[in-house]
């Protein structure tokens, strides 16, 4: 049997996708257009203090095409709070006009393939902290996919030994670390929690170096042979204080 890799895992995760019904939305007169909005500020902004009290992340985004509209990225300490988050968030009156697309719950997660021996707590090295829970910018642009790693005849990433999974996830790991500064990666663990092994998370303010760096990790072999992805969901930030430019 191959060995399993070690992680870390950080704060919980949930990606909920929604369709807007615009047609009921613009039946609404102003006051309870404005109602509406207020109220989902006052939702958001309550996820900014939880934020800034680093207790949490969020981010809400309005996708690109039609396979959703809005994405609304939380994280937490535990899955019973983000449970309880998304009952919260459920019975706002924005969501009656809102139809799930999507859904994805996961961990933040490190592996260890490139970890370095030590005997320090990797759960109190600061640099490991601000990955697991992480304090997401308000970059202008997300893109959010789940995937897998392959397990096909003798295309079984599951099956190398770990020292060639180390090396693979080295190259990978070559290759993010150029777009550094352009990109910001968070990769969110799955197995036993959602269709998907993983949900990658990139934000940046430009789209199209996510186009550059989804192709170029395409030659590389760790996706080349074994990436297996899901739907891509593209889209752009939407400040708390601007909800009227969408929904008006
Ligand atoms: C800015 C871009 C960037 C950077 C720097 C980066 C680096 C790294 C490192 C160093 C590591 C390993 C340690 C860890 O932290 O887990 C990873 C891990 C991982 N990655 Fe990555 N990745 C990036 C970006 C990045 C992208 C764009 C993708 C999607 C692949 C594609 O073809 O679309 C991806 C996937 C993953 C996955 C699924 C994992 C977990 C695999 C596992 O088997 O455990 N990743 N990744």
């Amino acid at each position: 049997m191959s060995e399993a890799v070690s992680t870390l895992d950080g704060w919980w995760s949930l990606h909920l996708l929604y369709n807007v019904d615009w047609t009921a939305l613009r039946l609404l007169d102003e006051a309870e257009q404005d109602a509406l909005i207020s109220e989902l500020q006052a939702f958001l902004d309550k996820q900014q203090a939880v934020q800034d009290e680093k207790n949490g992340s969020y981010a809400f985004y309005n996708i690109t095409g039609q396979k959703a509209d809005l994405l609304l990225w939380l994280l937490r300490p535990t899955v019973d709070e983000l449970n309880a988050l998304e009952l919260e968030f459920n019975k706002l009156q924005i969501s009656e006009f809102l139809m799930p697309s999507y859904s994805y719950v996961s961990v933040v997660e490190m592996s260890s393939y490139l970890a370095k021996d030590s005997d320090e707590d990797p759960y109190e090295n600061p640099y490991v902290k601000s990955r697991l829970y992480p304090d997401l910018p308000k970059s202008q642009y997300i893109c959010f996919y789940p995937m897998d790693k392959k397990r096909d005849g003798d295309d079984n990433w599951y099956m190398l030994p770990m020292e060639e999974r180390q090396k693979l996830m080295r190259d990978h790991g070559m290759i993010g670390r150029s777009y550094a500064g352009k990109i910001k990666q968070y990769i969110t663990g799955s197995q036993g929690l959602d269709k998907y092994e993983w949900g990658v998370t990139l934000l940046s303010d430009d789209m199209l170096e996510f186009k550059k760096i989804i192709y170029e990790m395409r030659f590389d072999e760790t996706s080349a042979r074994y990436g297996v992805f899901g739907d891509f969901y593209v889209g752009v930030h939407i400040p708390n204080d601007q909800l009227d430019l969408l929904f008006k």
